[in-house]
């Protein structure tokens, strides 16, 4: 039986079947189904944003080069787990206009991959769960949760085959992982998900573990990986504070935004901060970045990261992003809303302005004829003055100064609480939306989302889209941004904003990668039309 094709990598990404049919009318079958397989792998290049306020571009470049020749580098030990996965790849500075600060690294794959089988002798093997395999192929090690099953009498040491079981569908019309954790493979067709793994393979490696020591710990590398599908660098600890590992799409988001020295900018969703620290960068940390996420635990990690880059203008709360707009009885301003009639917009729509990156498609909303008022209150302090603090929250930080930090609050860093802000108080708004994900690569399963929950999505970002259109400036600048090939969360959205607010407008945009955005309707079975 010539087994090569179940000894290899070819998977099919699966959807909710309406789903699929509504992404086929938006994309045509052909482009839906090249971004079907393309979800379905990692991104060839590894992304390094250089942090210029520490180092330069051609110092990362050299450095890099060092660690990967491991010439008498301080980081010789993080060199040499570095060194394997470089020998293919190529460091390159990003021609990209504006972006010379950005670095790409080369990976390679798909690889084929010799598992030794040999008839009626299968490969020892290991089964991991979905979303460990998704994290194998960005280039981690299989840890010990992540793996399902194992083959009888694997030992430290031993070579193992591994593969990855996808949900399937079951009886109920769901779908499930129907593989209990520990389960002993035979290498026969009577093992779980012995088809469905047909084509599954994302690599070999070597056990770390006896199969029992697998599956009695806790934590720790199960299977080093020395022989993957697809051989990215991994950059993990290298380097710290003076680059950051960031996709394309989210550097240029910062870009979009276009933040100027001096200027008061809100990231409204912002954990862990990987836009947030770009857009401090491009102020060179001068102006205030006011960062937000509504989970305590994340705003601690943008202050982390914060910390780690050397930035200072970066001030943090947690909100409800919902609830970003101060209320009126909370505040002693007037609001000044910008749809006021008083605010003379022009609105100006150029076709041009429609070409956004379908990974993490942005719009610039721009009042152009605004005032510039909000601009003298910016100044580089932490904008403490500027929300609004609880009566509650000023006892809690009396107690907290008295008794200590509290149990969350290992760092000795917290997370203020805000109330939000006032109207009309920032010169740009990043809205960084929750959103389906469904951009992010490599993905093995993508039937979870359905019709219901991606209308439930673009709800929700439609009254985010409503706060940051408040707290901006008559004059401002928003840009939305999602990681989901969805229009329902892009295009829609888009059309939503320019048809409520009239004074808005699409602003062009600094770099442009990618293509037009979708322009079209849709009509669901249930009459709902985008
Ligand atoms: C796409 S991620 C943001 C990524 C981030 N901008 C970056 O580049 O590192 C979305 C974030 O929105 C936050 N979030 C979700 N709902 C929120 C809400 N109602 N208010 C504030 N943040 C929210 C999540 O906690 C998550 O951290």
């Amino acid at each position: 039986m010539d087994l090569s094709g179940r000894y290899s990598y070819s998977p099919l990404l699966r959807w909710n079947p309406q789903v699929e049919e509504y992404f086929i009318r938006a994309y045509g079958a052909d482009h839906f189904s090249r971004i079907s397989k393309a979800l379905t792998r990692p991104s060839c290049y590894s992304c390094i944003r250089v942090n210029t306020l520490k180092t330069t571009t051609d110092d990362v470049i050299q450095k890099l080069l060092a660690i990967i020749q491991n010439s008498g580098s301080s980081e010789a030990d993080v060199a040499s787990s570095v060194k394997g996965r470089l020998q293919n790849g190529t460091i390159s500075e990003s021609q990209i206009p504006g972006l010379e600060y950005v670095v790409f690294v080369k990976g390679s794959g798909p690889h084929t991959i010799d598992y030794g089988y040999e008839p009626d002798k299968p490969p020892k093997e290991v089964i991991v769960s979905r979303k460990c395999a998704e994290a194998v192929l960005r280039g981690a090690q299989v840890y010990v949760p992540g793996v399902m099953a194992c083959s009888s009498h694997v030992e430290k040491g031993d070579v193992v085959a591994v593969s990855v079981a996808v949900e399937q569908p079951t009886l109920d019309g769901g779908w499930g992982l129907g593989i209990t954790r520990g389960t002993v493979l035979q290498g026969s067709q009577t093992d779980p998900y012995y088809f469905e793994r047909s084509g599954l393979y994302i690599g070999q490696g070597t056990a770390m573990m006896s199969r029992a020591g697998i599956f009695r710990a806790s934590e720790g590398i199960a299977v080093d990986m020395h022989n993957r599908i697809f051989q990215l660098p991994s950059f993990y600890d290298v380097l710290e504070g003076e680059i950051f590992l960031q996709n394309l799409p989210s550097i240029v988001t910062a870009h979009a935004l276009d933040p100027q020295k001096g200027e008061r900018i809100l990231d409204m969703c912002a954990a862990p901060g990987g836009k947030t620290t770009a857009i401090a960068s491009l102020l060179r940390d001068e102006g205030e970045v006011v960062a937000v996420d509504r989970s305590h635990n994340k705003v601690m990690d943008i202050q982390k990261l914060a910390a780690e880059m050397g930035l200072k203008c970066i001030t943090t709360y947690k909100l409800d992003a919902l609830k970003a707009v101060r209320r009126k009885n909370e505040s002693n301003d007037e609001p000044n809303m910008c749809n006021s009639k008083d605010n003379n917009y022009i609105t100006s729509q150029t076709s041009d302005s429609m070409k956004l990156h379908k990974e993490v498609p942005s719009i610039a909303a721009e009042g152009l004829n605004g005032d510039k008022s909000c601009k003298e209150k910016v100044s580089n302090e932490k904008g403490v003055e500027r929300t609004y603090v609880s009566k509650a929250d000023t006892r809690k930080n009396m107690r907290r100064m008295r008794n200590g930090p509290g149990r969350n609050q290992c760092l000795g860093g917290r997370a203020e609480n805000s109330k939000g802000f006032s109207p009309n108080s920032f010169d740009r708004v990043l809205l960084d939306a929750p959103c389906s994900a469904l951009g992010l690569r490599p993905r093995l399963f993508a039937a979870e989302e359905t019709i219901q929950s991606l209308r439930n999505h673009g709800k929700y970002q439609r009254r985010m889209f409503d706060q940051a259109v408040q707290l901006v400036r008559p004059g401002g600048i928003i840009v939305y941004s999602t990681c989901t090939i969805n229009p329902g969360e892009n295009e829609a959205l888009v059309r939503y904003a320019l048809d409520r607010y009239k004074f808005l407008s699409l602003a062009p945009q600094h770099p442009r990668i990618g293509g037009p955005g979708l322009v079209g309707r849709y009509e669901f079975p249930d009459g709902y039309v985008e």
